[in-house]
């Protein structure tokens, strides 16, 4: 049996699944968001651990009850969040700082302004924004009382939320981290599968912060005594956008998946070409085996789930997050409202980190129903315009794999399907993430052959297939675009 950890952004799982990928135990529990200022989006280092740990512990325990034995664990994580900590005490210098944070909007505004941009999107395949871990690294360095001096010294680490796990669960013995998060710091040559002297030098971050860079299915160390009966090697590590492509077996050049959980994902493979895209899509790691590269596209929208949080949360318009379903549904229609949650700023194709959310179109008979409608979809529309931008750089999916916290809400993936015109699949294990870290470790662990033989797996579980009229659809969408435009008139 495989132990997979998915550390996510609003709470940790841990699964267990057995030799032929059948779920045997999970566990999952969620942690506080802080939010310290405007942008701001902090996690407790200990939450991390500890919560994570616990499941872990739960599911285990769970499996080993039932005569199971664990026989790899998988690691994948929420990416770009970033952790420096203490190499001697193993005590974090500040809070992660999430990848929503949009403090060092700023720093990249000056860095742009200077002509930084092409040169770090052609090592990278990323683009110069708050979101990637370079410049959260620069910040803490910058503002935490002797950071600076200590990185130079070697007495400190950097890692994103996989590195700090690992070496959490091996002891300290091990400072790592695999290719696909490490695509995601904005420090890594994303074609020498290096990091970079010229990025290192350009955010002005020391080498000996960084982990080593491993592939997916790789030796990460084993768990540390005293941490589970016996010890589990770790042997499979991604970042989650990946593991959950992985998870639903895109394996193919041209095989697509969207992830909606906090933000939404959607990761195109492009096989052994790190294709650039000319519509402000990412260029990124897909997984990384054997030292072979399997490069993907990706469209990165900030929120998708979170919209829906916000709906319960703060508005308290829903009790549940699968309420908004029902909600959405007693509704003919969107009487003409939009939402733009741009809480933390717009990602792909805009790429504005200064923008924030938006109301518009309403009435006197707006109600809360209208605005947890206009929520849906507004994840739907976002997916459309990363959509649009892959098909304006060459693409033509003839189907999307979707999977995600969110994807339990047929209402969504339906009016998902109308909006972009196109057949929505989701998959019969909804929990693609978890799996696809339980297929790297089962790889290494010699449980699972390779990905031809993992392919054979998959399953779907429901197809949407698009049966809204062409003329609505464009009315809708052209509604979506003007909203769109008028939050980023706001924001200048
Ligand atoms: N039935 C549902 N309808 C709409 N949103 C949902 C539903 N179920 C869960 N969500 C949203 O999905 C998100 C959780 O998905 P998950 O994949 O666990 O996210 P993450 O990995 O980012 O922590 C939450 O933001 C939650 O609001
Ligand atoms: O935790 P999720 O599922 O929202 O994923 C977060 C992404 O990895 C951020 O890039």
């Amino acid at each position: 049996m495989i132990l997979a950890l998915d550390q996510g952004t609003t709470s940790s799982r841990a699964i267990v699944f057995d030799n032929r990928a059948t779920v045997i135990a999970q566990a999952q529990q969620e942690f506080p968001q802080l939010y310290p200022g405007d942008g701001m989006v902090e996690h407790r280092p200990e939450d991390l651990w500890e919560v994570t740990y616990r499941v872990a512990r739960m599911a285990v325990r769970e499996a080993i009850d039932r005569g199971g034995r664990i026989a790899a664990l998988g690691l994948t994580n929420q990416r770009e969040t970033t952790l420096i900590w203490d190499r001697d005490t193993g005590e974090a210098i500040h809070n992660a700082i999430v990848w929503q944070d949009r403090r060092t909007a700023g720093l990249c505004r000056d860095m742009k302004a200077a002509g930084q941009e092409p040169e770090i999107t052609k090592r990278t395949g990323l683009l110069l924004d708050p979101y990637f871990s370079a410049s959260k690294i620069k910040w803490i360095l910058d503002n935490v009382d002797g950071a600076r001096e200590r990185a130079k010294k070697g007495k400190l680490a950097f890692g994103t939320v996989d590195s700090y796990l690992i070496w959490k669960l091996t002891g300290g013995r091990v400072h790592a981290t695999d290719a696909t998060n490490a695509s995601r710091t904005s420090l890594f040559n994303i074609h020498s599968q290096q990091w970079d002297e010229e990025l290192l030098l350009m955010f002005a971050i020391p080498k000996s912060l960084l982990p080593e860079v491993r592939d997916c299915a790789a030796d990460y160390g084993v768990t540390a005594r005293g941490l589970f009966d016996e010890a589990i090697p770790i042997s499979g590590v991604a970042g989650d956008q990946q593991a959950a492509a992985f998870g639903q077996c895109c394996f193919a050049p041209g095989d697509i998946k969207s992830t909606y959980g906090t933000g939404c994902f959607m990761l195109l493979n492009t096989g052994a070409d790190a294709v650039t895209s000319q519509n402000r899509l990412l260029t990124t790691v897909g997984y990384r085996l054997k030292g072979q590269v399997s490069y993907a596209l990706e469209g990165s929208i900030f929120v998708a789930g979170a919209a829906v949080q916000w709906l319960r949360d703060q508005m308290k318009f829903i009790k549940t997050a699968p309420d908004s379903e029902g909600v959405a549904r007693s509704l003919g229609d969107n009487a003409g409202v939009y939402l733009v949650p741009a809480f933390t700023g717009l990602g792909a194709p805009h790429w504005q980190p200064e923008v924030r959310g938006a109301l518009f179109g309403m009435t006197r008979a707006t109600g809360q129903a209208e605005i947890v409608r206009a929520a849906l979809e507004s994840v739907c529309y976002q997916t459309a315009d990363l959509l649009a931008a892959m098909q304006q750089d060459g693409v033509a999916p003839g189907r999307l794999k979707v999977d995600g916290g969110m994807v339990g809400n047929d209402w969504v993936l339906q009016y998902l399907s109308d909006i972009l015109g196109l057949e929505v699949s989701r998959p019969r294990v909804m929990e693609t993430t978890a799996l696809g870290a339980a297929f790297l470790a089962g790889i290494k662990a010699g449980i699972f052959g390779g990905p031809e033989e993992i392919g054979k797996v998959w399953q779907q579980e429901q197809q949407f297939s698009p049966a809204m009229a062409e003329l609505e659809r464009v009315r809708l969408l052209s509604g979506w675009q003007r909203a769109v435009n008028a939050a980023k008139v706001f924001s200048e």
